[in-house]
C-alpha cells in the first residue's frame, strides 16, 4: 500500500479507509491509500509545532537556500512532474508544463514580495530607534484544489516557509499524486524534518486539520462552500489566521470592438481555458443587442465548435483537456439542462460523449429571458452564459448582480467606456481588452463577497503568512530631558 502521508520527514501508511485516483482521460486508476486518520493529522500538527522554532531561528537567506533548491529540482523533474499533473487532472500537456513553470517563478517572485511587503523597516528616534519587523504565525495548514494541484497549494506553501512558518499540507483528494510528486521534490531539497508535512484524504482529513486546536493559522484555496464553513469553523478564533480564496460567477461585457476575431480570442480564453476549470474563468458573457453583437456572437458559436478537446497526451494536443472526472462532466451537462428546463436556448450544446470519461465539449447558453429566475451559481466547467443588453450600466448592473466577486473585464475600444466599468465593476481583479484568467503571480490575487476575505494571494500572500512587530528600542534605559507634570527625579 503506498505510503502517502509526509509526516516529520518520512513516509507513512495511512490508517484511514482507502482512497484513489483516476485518470479521467482514460479511466484508469494511478493512485491509491489510506487516508491520514486524525491521529495521524495529530501526529502532523505535532510535528510542525516541534520544527517551527528551529525552522524560524533560521535566517532567511537558509530558508531561500532550501526553497531554491526545490526551484531547481522542479525544473529538473518538469517534464515528469507536467506528466503527473495531466494524467490526474486531464489537463493537456503543454498547460501543466505552464503550471510546472508558474511553481518554479513563485520562489523568485515570493522572495521579492516578503522583502518588499514584509521587510524590516528601521526610523531613527532622538533616542534610540523605532523598528517594523515581522514574525511567522507559527503553524499554518494549506488547503489546495484540484485544478491547479501543484500551482496554487505552492502558492501559500512558499510564502508561509520563507517567513518562517512550518506548514501541514493537505492536497485535494481528486490530485494526491500530483501533492505526493511535489513532496518528494521539497523532500530531496532538503528540508528539515517536520517543516512541510503532508495528510490526505477526504472530508474528514479536511475536518480534522482544520478543527485542530494548535494550528496558527489556514491558507484555504477551494470552494465557496467549503470557504465558508471554515470560516465558520473559524468564529471565536480571532487569534488565528484564515485565508480564503473561493469561487466567483464572473462577468465579461463586450462593447463597441471592431476586431471581431480578436474580441472571440479573449472570450474563449476567458472562458475555456482549462475546460472552464478556472476560478477566474468567464461564466457570463455579455453582449450587445443589434449586428455588431451579432456578428460576434456567430463568430464565437463559429470558433467554438472547433475547439480541439482531447486527451492530454494527444497529438496534436487539443485546446481543451477532459474535466477532473467524469462525475464533474456529468454535473456540467445536468447544470446545461437545468437553464434549458428554466428556458434558456442553447447556441451549442455542451455534450459528455462517454459517460466513464471526463471529457465535455464546450457550450454557450443564452439565458437572456430567464435572469429573474437564474441560481446565482459557479458552474465550474465549460459552460459560457450569453446575455443580450441593450443599456451598459444596466449590464453592469446585472455584472454586480452577484454574491460572487473574483474577476471581471470589458472589451471595448474606448478608453473612457472603461474608465466608467472600472469605478462600477465589484471584483479583485479587473481587466480590458484581455482574457480574465490567467492572472499574475506578480499581483495580489482574490476577490470581494463571496470569492474572498479580504487576504489575497499571490504577491501579497506574504502579508498573511506573518505578522508586523513595533518596536521602540533603546540600549539602555535612559532618563527624558523633562519630565511630566507632578514628575520628580
Ligand atoms: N480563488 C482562487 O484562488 C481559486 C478558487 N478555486 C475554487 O476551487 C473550487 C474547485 O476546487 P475544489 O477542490 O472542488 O474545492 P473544495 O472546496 O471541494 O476542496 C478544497 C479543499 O478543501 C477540502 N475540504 C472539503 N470540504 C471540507 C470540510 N468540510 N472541511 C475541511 N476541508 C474540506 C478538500 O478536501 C480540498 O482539500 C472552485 O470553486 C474554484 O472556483 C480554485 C482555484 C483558485
Ligand atoms: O497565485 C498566483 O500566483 C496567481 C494566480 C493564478 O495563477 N491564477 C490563475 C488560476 C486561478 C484559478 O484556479 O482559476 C488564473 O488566474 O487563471
Amino acid at each position: 500500500m503506498t505510503q502517502a502521508h509526509f509526516i516529520d520527514g518520512t513516509w507513512h501508511e495511512g490508517q484511514g479507509h482507502d482512497v484513489k485516483s483516476v485518470d479521467p482521460a482514460k479511466n484508469e486508476v494511478i493512485w491509491q491509500a489510506r487516508s491520514a486518520t486524525p491521529e495521524q493529522v495529530d501526529a502532523a500538527v505535532k510535528a510542525a509545532r516541534n520544527a517551527f522554532l528551529e525552522w524560524s531561528d533560521k535566517s532567511f537567506e537558509d530558508r531561500l537556500a532550501v526553497c531554491k533548491r526545490f526551484a531547481d529540482l522542479l525544473s529538473e523533474n518538469k517534464d515528469a512532474l507536467a506528466l503527473t499533473m495531466a494524467r490526474e487532472t486531464g489537463k493537456p500537456l503543454w498547460e501543466t508544463a505552464t503550471e510546472v513553470a508558474a511553481m518554479i517563478g513563485k520562489v523568485g517572485i515570493s522572495e521579492r514580495a516578503f522583502h518588499e511587503r514584509t521587510g524590516t523597516v528601521e526610523n531613527p528616534m532622538p533616542a534610540g530607534k523605532a523598528f517594523v519587523r515581522h514574525k511567522p504565525h507559527g503553524v499554518v495548514a494549506v488547503f489546495g484544489p484540484y485544478n491547479f494541484p501543484g500551482h496554487l497549494p505552492n502558492g501559500h506553501i512558499v510564502p508561509a516557509l520563507l517567513a518562517g512558518n512550518t506548514v501541514i499540507f493537505k492536497p485535494s483528494e481528486l490530485t494526491p499524486k500530483v501533492a505526493e510528486h511535489t513532496l518528494q521534490l521539497w523532500e530531496q531539497a532538503g528540508l528539515p524534518k517536520g517543516v512541510l508535512n503532508m495528510v490526505q484524504g477526504e472530508v474528514e482529513t479536511g475536518k480534522a486539520l482544520a478543527g485542530h486546536q494548535d494550528i496558527d493559522g489556514l491558507f484555504f484555496t477551494g470552494s465557496s462552500r467549503t470557504g465558508k464553513l471554515l470560516h465558520e469553523q473559524f468564529g471565536g478564533h480571532p487569534g488565528k489566521i484564515l485565508a480564503l480564496e473561493m469561487g466567483g460567477n464572473n462577468p465579461l461585457i463586450v462593447k463597441d470592438a471592431a476586431e471581431v476575431d480578436a474580441v472571440v480570442h479573449d472570450i474563449v480564453q476567458s472562458a475555456y481555458l482549462t475546460s472552464g476549470q478556472r476560478c477566474t474563468c468567464a461564466r457570463r458573457l455579455f453582449i450587445e443587442e443589434g449586428e455588431k453583437g451579432d456578428a460576434i456572437l456567430a463568430r464565437l458559436v463559429e470558433v467554438t465548435k472547433n475547439i480541439l478537446v482531447d486527451a492530454y497526451d494527444a497529438d496534436p494536443q487539443p485546446f481543451m483537456g477532459s474535466m477532473i472526472s467524469a462525475q464533474a462532466a456529468a454535473g456540467m451537462v445536468k447544470a446545461q439542462q437545468q437553464l434549458q428546463q428554466l428556458g434558456a436556448e442553447s447556441l451549442v450544446e455542451m455534450e459528455q460523449k462517454d459517460p466513464e470519461l471526463g471529457f465535455v465539449t464546450p457550450g454557450i447558453i443564452d439565458v437572456t429571458s430567464i435572469l429573474d429566475k437564474m441560481p446565482d451559481e459557479e458552474h465550474f466547467g465549460p459552460l459560457l452564459k450569453v446575455i443580450r443588453y441593450s443599456d451598459f450600466d444596466k449590464a453592469i448592473d446585472e455584472a454586480n448582480n452577484t454574491a460572487y466577486g473574483l474577476s471581471a473585464g470589458l472589451i471595448c475600444d474606448d478608453e473612457a467606456t472603461y474608465r466608467h466599468f472600472f469605478k462600477r465593476i465589484r471584483a479583485g481583479i479587473v481587466n480590458w481588452n484581455r482574457n480574465i484568467t490567467g492572472a499574475s503571480s506578480a499581483a495580489p490575487f482574490g476577490g470581494i463577497g463571496d470569492s474572498g476575505n479580504h487576504r489575497p494571494s499571490a504577491y501579497f500572500a506574504a502579508d498573511y503568512c506573518s505578522y508586523p512587530v513595533a518596536s521602540v528600542e533603546l540600549e539602555k534605559p535612559t532618563l527624558p530631558d523633562n519630565f511630566q507634570p507632578g514628575l520628580k527625579f
